[in-house]
């Protein structure tokens, strides 16, 4: 090859990498592609090398060339994306730290050891309100938020995220609102606690059902005596049983038997891939795809046949005459037999199944252990419980919803380690999206991390600059009174002291609420009540308090540091 159109050959090379940028990688989504991006590059590469084999330089002279005009296109690729996305694009005005414009892969970087949420508060407090966190993302902690991006009529979609369990679906994990509106239906009668004329109310069958598992749980405690309990595994049992009997009509034991299900295992080893790599989801798809099934990807795997295998399972076998989700779930799976392919059914059946087991019993385990942590540390609330819950009969779920404190306790628990803590990532509609008076454009990813609304304060200003901003501008970022503190008291007696309501949503809000709301609440009321009844609560002698906090991490749900208990059996119980 001459010389002078060997030299050319690169400029050639960066300037089809700003073309492919700007013509191709610029427009529509990427995640789900990466093999095909990967598999086109090398196509590419090898038509390069049969290019330059035809002037016959050498083999060595030949891959030189294709390194150095690979290296070209990529520097062209990615200067481009650079540039662009630093100067040119539509948020290019929006505050927020320098490279998170650049790429996400910086965000993932700063949370790799799963602590988004303190990485978010972080984030927050030097940038303010509205902050560009990505190259197309924009972070709001505005108590207005969750409704702008959840509320009824909202125009925003769900972010690629919602793709993580591709190729299977769910009412859950789609971004197709109408395929999302119509399998929430199913899930509702599934978690019903209205009866109408087609639906008995599934939720009066569950209810005795999960006391009688909270009285096991009971009495696994006791089966302690005055030995710590490890509150995380025994909760994890609890939930884990109480997953079982609701979605499969199938009593899994553990919490009689103190085993861990190897289920359990997998799902928290396949969240803790998750959890970092949930902003770069491309990384984790691609990585599924790709990688051989081992180590953490192979728990991944497992996570998902083990809930395939099971609602599987359940469809052979048909009911235990007892009334569970999965029925529902069989019943769409069965009406939508003639509008979708078995194929599509059943991948569908199949995501629906994963979903329900991770949200049915990660959720609130990770409550649970909040809960017991608070109790220990702060006695005084748990005798209040004691003294509301002593003499009322916890199988009755209207007398547990009226107790003030009880529901003051679990409100506060999930306001400071909510289970979802960030996440819920949406797309803004055609409309963009008005923050305040601040247009976030179209087309734009939108997040709120729960974990920092449920504590807003007054961000740290320095003097010199709260002089320039309104009083008004303050009262909208400050929420809650004593935001660190844990006061059950403002949610019955002391309202003053939750200053905007709106920037709690542990269960989100509007037409994507969480629709298992009510199940969770009345699980958690009757093991708050069943065990107070019968125990007094403190920490293990030994246990270091800070466990709870200097180990939590932020893996899709919230996974607490450990908390170790010792439950005394009350001489005078109920
Ligand atoms: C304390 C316990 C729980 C909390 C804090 C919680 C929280 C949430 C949150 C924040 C969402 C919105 C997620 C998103 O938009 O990506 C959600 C959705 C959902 N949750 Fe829960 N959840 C809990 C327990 C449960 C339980 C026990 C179930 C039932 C098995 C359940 C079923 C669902 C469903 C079906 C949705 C999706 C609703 C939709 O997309 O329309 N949740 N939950």
């Amino acid at each position: 090859m001459a010389v002078g159109q060997a030299q050319g050959l690169p400029i050639l090379a960066a300037a089809a990498g700003v073309v492919v940028h700007h013509g191709i990688f610029r427009h529509g989504e990427w995640h789900l592609h990466g093999p095909h991006i990967i598999a086109s590059h090398l196509t590419l590469c090898g038509a390069t090398l049969y290019y330059l084999s035809r002037f016959d330089d050498g083999l060595a002279t030949i891959l030189g060339r294709v390194v150095v005009l690979g290296v070209a296109y990529l520097a062209g690729l990615f200067s481009s994306m650079v540039v662009y996305r630093l100067y040119f694009h539509r948020l290019s005005s929006f505050r927020g730290p320098r490279l998170a414009p650049v790429t996400k892969l910086w965000h993932v970087w700063h949370v790799r050891d799963s602590t988004n949420f303190l990485f978010q508060e972080e984030i927050y407090k030097k940038y303010g309100s509205i902050v560009r966190t990505g190259p197309n993302e924009i972070t709001i902690f505005n108590p207005a938020a969750f409704e702008l991006l959840d509320g009824f009529g909202n125009e925003t979609t769900r972010d690629v995220w919602y793709d993580i369990i591709r190729p299977r679906t769910s009412a859950v994990f789609t971004r197709d609102k109408v395929e999302h509106k119509e399998g929430r239906k199913f899930w509702g009668q599934g978690l019903s606690n209205k009866a109408d004329l087609d639906v008995a109310a599934a939720m009066n069958d569950y209810y005795p059902r999960i006391a009688g598992l909270v009285r096991e749980l009971s009495n696994c405690i006791g089966s302690f005596g005055l030995n710590p309990v490890d509150v995380d595994q025994v909760m994890s049992w609890y939930s884990w049983d109480v997953m079982g009997e609701v979605l499969f009509g199938e009593d899994f034991n553990l919490t009689k038997s103190k085993v861990t299900h190897p289920g359990i295992k997998h799902r928290d080893r396949a969240l803790a891939l998750a959890g970092p790599l949930s902003d770069a989801i491309w990384i984790a798809l691609l990585g599924f795809q790709l990688c051989p099934p081992v180590g953490i990807v192979n728990d991944w795997h497992n996570m998902i046949r083990f809930c395939e295998d099971h609602m599987k399972l359940r469809l052979g076998r048909g009911g235990n005459n007892k009334t569970d989700m999965a029925a529902y779930f069989i019943d769409e799976y069965e009406k939508t037999a003639n509008t979708k392919s078995k194929k599509t059914r059943d991948l569908h059946l199949a995501g629906t199944a994963v979903t329900a087991v991770v949200a049915g019993s990660d959720t609130t385990r990770a409550v649970l252990v909040g809960m017991w942590w608070f109790l220990s540390k702060y006695p005084e609330h748990a005798k209040k419980v004691q003294a509301e819950v002593d003499g009322v009969d916890v199988n009755d779920v209207n007398a547990l919803a009226a107790l003030p404190h009880v529901n003051g306790v679990i409100n506060e628990s999930l306001r400071l380690v909510p289970p979802v803590m960030t996440g819920g990532n949406r797309i803004t509609g055609p409309n963009g999206m008005l923050v305040d008076d601040v247009l976030i454009p179209p087309g734009v990813k939108v997040t709120c991390p729960k974990y920092v609304l449920h504590r807003s304060t007054l961000r740290q200003l320095s003097r010199a600059y709260r002089r320039y901003v309104s009083a008004d501008l303050f009262a909208v970022e400050s929420c809650w009174a004593q935001p660190n503190e844990f006061i059950p008291e403002r949610w019955y007696s002391r309202p003053e002291l939750i200053l905007d309501k709106r920037a709690f949503a542990p269960f989100s809000t509007g037409a994507r609420y969480c629709l298992g709301k009510s199940m969770a609440l009345n699980s958690l009321r009757l093991v708050l009540a069943t065990l107070l009844q019968d125990y007094d609560v403190s920490f293990s002698p030994d246990y270091d308090e800070d466990t709870l906090w200097r180990d939590m991490r932020d893996q899709v749900t919230c996974q607490p540091g450990a908390v170790f208990c010792i439950f005394k059996p009350r001489k005078a119980a109920k």
